[in-house]
Order: C-alpha cells, then sequence, then structure tokens
C-alpha cells in the first residue's frame, strides 16, 4: 500500500489495485456526540455548508498527521467505503508512506501511527521529493542531479537529488492554498464580493489557457448579501498570484545556491520538476524559467507523481535513501500484534 498523506486529498495505491482513494482530506465531526459524520468528498461537499454542532476538519496539516484519532477514522472510512471487498487487510500488508525531507521524530511517529491503526504492521517513511522524483521516472540512483518541486496545497518542497538521497532542499510555506487565498482576498477588496467555497479552483482552470477569455463569476455581495456576479480575466489572475509565488522562486534559488557547482551544470541540462497539484497554477513554469534560466517540465497528471512514486518503492522499482539513512528510509514497528480492523458505523 502506498499512501500519500496530503492537506488537501489524501491518495492510496494498493498494488494490484491501482489508484483506490484519491478524495480530500476532510472529516466532518458532529461537536454534540463526537461522532463522525462524514469524510472525503462527501465532507468537502459539506464545507460552508454546515449547521454549528458539524464541523469539517482536516486531519492532515502541511504533509503532517495533527489529529492521529481523527486521521485514523478518516482513513479507515475512506478504505471502507472504497475496498469494501477487499478491506480486511492481509497481515503481511506492508505501507510506504510519503513525509516532508525535514519531518522530526513526531511527525515521523504520527504517519506511523495512523497507518498502524488501520492495522498495518511494517510502515515504511519515504520523502515526499524522493517519492516525486521517481514517480516522475527520475532515475535518482545515479550520481547526477534531479530538481523537484513539489507544489502541494500548503507547502512546497524542493529538492536537488543525487544518488538517490536529496542533497540540498527547503520546504516553503507556500501552495496552491496561498493562491486560492490571493484571489479571494482580491475578490472580496476590489470587488466587494465573497466566493462560495470552490469557485476559485473553478477560476484558474477555466483561465490558464493562452486563449482563455475574461469570465464572469458568481459569490455574495458583502453589501447587499445578494449574489451579483464580477468578471476576472487571466491577466489579473497572474498578477494577483505573482506575489505569493514570489517565496517559491526564493525557495527554489535558494536551494540552487547551496547545490554543489555539478549538479548545477547537471541541471542546466536536465532541467527542474514541477510536481504536485499547484504544479498546474497556470503561469508558474514560466516564472520558474525566468528566474532560473533553466528547462523547466510540468509532470503528466502531477498531483499523481507522489503516489505513484511511493508504489513504485513498494514494488522494488526505486531507490530511496536519505543522508541519515544508508539503508531505505524506514521504520518497522515490529513485532506489535496485528489486530483487524475495528468495526465501525458507515458514514454518509
Ligand atoms: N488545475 C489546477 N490548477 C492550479 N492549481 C491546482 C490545480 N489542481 C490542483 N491545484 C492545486 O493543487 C493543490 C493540491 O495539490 P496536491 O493534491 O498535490 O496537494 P496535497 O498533497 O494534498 O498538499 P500538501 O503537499 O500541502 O500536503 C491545491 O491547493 C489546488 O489548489
Amino acid at each position: 500500500m502506498a499512501v500519500d498523506l496530503g492537506a488537501s486529498r489524501t491518495r492510496i495505491h494498493l498494488k494490484n489495485h491501482g489508484l483506490a482513494v484519491d478524495e480530500p482530506s476532510l472529516a466532518a465531526v458532529d461537536t454534540r456526540t463526537g461522532s463522525l459524520v462524514a469524510v472525503g468528498s462527501v465532507a468537502a461537499r459539506m464545507v460552508g455548508r454546515t449547521p454549528d454542532h458539524i464541523r469539517v476538519a482536516r486531519p492532515i496539516a502541511s504533509g503532517t498527521v495533527v489529529d492521529a484519532e481523527l486521521a485514523q477514522s478518516m482513513l479507515r472510512h475512506l478504505m471502507s467505503r472504497r475496498l469494501a471487498p477487499i478491506w480486511r487487510l492481509p497481515s503481511t500488508m506492508r505501507a510506504i508512506v510519503g513525509v516532508p525531507h525535514d519531518s522530526g521524530p513526531l511527525t515521523r511517529r504520527a504517519a506511523t501511527l495512523a497507518m498502524q491503526g488501520l492495522g498495518i504492521k511494517r510502515v515504511e517513511l519515504v520523502d515526499v521529493p524522493v517519492a516525486a522524483a521517481v514517480g516522475c521516472g527520475l532515475t535518482v540512483d545515479v550520481p547526477e542531479a534531479a530538481m523537484v518541486v513539489v507544489v502541494g496545497a500548503a507547502t512546497s518542497q524542493i529538492a536537488v537529488l543525487s544518488l538517490g538521497a536529496v542533497v540540498a532542499s527547503t520546504i516553503v510555506h507556500v501552495g496552491g492554498d496561498a493562491i486560492e487565498h490571493a484571489i479571494t482576498e482580491h475578490l472580496l477588496s476590489r470587488h466587494g464580493v465573497i466566493l462560495p467555497n470552490g469557485a476559485v479552483r473553478d477560476i484558474y482552470l477555466r483561465l490558464s489557457g493562452a486563449e482563455a477569455q475574461p469570465m464572469a463569476v458568481t459569490g455574495k455581495d458583502v453589501g447587499s448579501g445578494l449574489a451579483r456576479n464580477v468578471a476576472i480575466d487571466a491577466g489579473g489572475v497572474r498578477d494577483l498570484i505573482g506575489t505569493p509565488l514570489a517565496a517559491l522562486i526564493d525557495g527554489i534559488t535558494g536551494v540552487l545556491r547551496r547545490s554543489p557547482p555539478d549538479l548545477v551544470v547537471d541541471l542546466a541540462d536536465r532541467g527542474i520538476i514541477l510536481t504536485g497539484g499547484g504544479a498546474l497554477i497556470p503561469g508558474l513554469d514560466d516564472l520558474v524559467r525566468s528566474a532560473t534560466g533553466m528547462p523547466v517540465h510540468v509532470a503528466d497528471d502531477p498531483h499523481l507523481r507522489v503516489v505513484m512514486g511511493l508504489a513504485k518503492l513498494a514494488e522494488g522499482r526505486g531507490a530511496a535513501r536519505t543522508p541519515k539513512d544508508p539503508e531505505p528510509s524506514r521504520v518497522d514497528i515490529g513485532e506489535q500484534p496485528v489486530g483487524e480492523p475495528d468495526e465501525f458505523a458507515p458514514v454518509a
């Protein structure tokens, strides 16, 4: 089992089954009873539409499990919803989970415990940039540079790799969410309109092509409280996202500055790969190209590269080493007993 626990989405790939789960990392909880009401896409539809006693929470932030109990319940329900026929995991099931490159022992333990809660005995942790590079088909276990920028929802992980390990890296707290926030703020301050949840994603999807026409978006007028249309165009969106993306560009140039000259010369030829859902932010590849002067490639289906890389590693089709671990990064939970998954009530 390969698991990408993202702030925005949770993705699980099962050997012989393919991508089994690709759902928002959300759990709706009834605050009066503490019970889980919904998870994943069902919980996402509730955002902004809940009564006071229902809270939609994100148990994962910046690739880190921040609420282990809720994360376990969410994973259990996502798995049961999508995998009912094979839910009783074999006791030999192994999970390989992506964690941020700089993660400390608490983050690593939390990811491990979330898997243990599903009844999985053996959990291996792999740095997200390494998984992304493997998922992009890069040959990472050779003495040549590869550079990946994994643009997630809350964070972006930037790394130069060689010999299967991270040589220089950083994490910046800018991702797709910061871009959505910039657009939302602009529409509020300039046009006095509050957008409904999810509307920003539609805006940049529809404005991403070079030929994109201006579009009308519908939000709530803060003055009248009524629905109102405002027009927005691609040029306006590109101008708005320049500021939050500056931190990402600084992160990329900083990592290049700290990389050895031989690797930087390799990269001038091999280029930089953008992955993660945020790699699709309109104009991001051009910005990186002009800031670095290097070739920049956006991976195909960039949001899936990490989980697909983890899946390849799980099947032994890649190498994942960190400078700290001469062996592939691994946390083995050892001899703790593996129980059957708990029984649970179905959710919405
Ligand atoms: N077509 C698109 N255009 C622009 N941005 C997109 C597009 N599709 C997804 N995104 C952005 O990608 C982000 C989600 O990417 P991804 O699924 O890789 O994140 P994640 O792994 O859940 O997050 P994190 O790495 O921060 O834990 C969202 O913020 C979303 O706005």
